[in-house]
């Protein structure tokens, strides 16, 4: 089998956009920095997100069945420094003003874009869960700005006026 090293340090080649998972429900509210977001199909609207099965959220997104990804803008690199690890759940939200979706779920104030979701299917892929979302609803921002992540740094994204 091929290295793990020689996978992340592959890996670190594709630029992803950077998000941030919020959820909130039955089993409290919880967030998560994740690059690995992608869309699947849109009839019905669905987008994937992976999930490490050891990170301290994963038992709050696996009993509320509800999340809402919010991707960055370019000025939100530190919020994304956040909620990528360590920091207790309470110290991650309080960095950034929220409001709430229609499913429950915090919405981020001055995200691109934030996709509201409902969690219709989860496959279990190594250590990883895939959560298969389906939209439920969907909020854009304004200026386009985005923030990539790419050779394990951030990088602003500037469109063109
Ligand atoms: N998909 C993920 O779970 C994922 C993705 C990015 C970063 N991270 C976390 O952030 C830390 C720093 O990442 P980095 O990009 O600076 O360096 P890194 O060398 O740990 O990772 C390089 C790339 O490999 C992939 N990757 C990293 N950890 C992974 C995992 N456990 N499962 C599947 N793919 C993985 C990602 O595409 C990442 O950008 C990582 O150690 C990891 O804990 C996790
Ligand atoms: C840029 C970047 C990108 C990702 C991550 C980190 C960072 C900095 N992390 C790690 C994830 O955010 C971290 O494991 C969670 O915050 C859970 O950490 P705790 O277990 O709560 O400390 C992450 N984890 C995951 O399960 N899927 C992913 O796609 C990503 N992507």
């Amino acid at each position: 089998m091929l290295e793990k090293t020689l996978f992340r340090d592959a890996m670190s080649r594709l630029g992803a956009a950077v998000n941030i998972i919020t959820t909130d429900g039955p089993a409290g509210r919880a967030g998560f920095t994740a690059s690995a977001v992608c869309s699947v199909t849109d009839d019905p609207p669905t987008l994937l997100v992976c999930l490490n099965r050891q990170a301290s959220v994963w038992p709050v997104f696996n009993e509320n069945r509800h999340l809402c990804v919010n991707t960055l803008a370019a000025d939100q690199s530190e919020l994304s420094t956040l909620f990528g690890g360590k920091t207790p759940m309470e110290a991650r939200f309080a960095a950034a003003q929220w409001r709430t979706g229609t499913t429950g779920c915090p919405l981020l104030e001055g995200a691109l874009v934030s996709f509201d979701c409902q969690i219709s299917q989860v496959v279990s892929v190594g250590t990883h869960d895939i959560l298969f979302c389906q939209l439920q609803d969907v909020v854009s921002a304004g200026a386009p700005h985005g923030l990539v992540w790419f050779d394990r740094r951030y990088h602003p994204l500037i469109s063109a006026a």
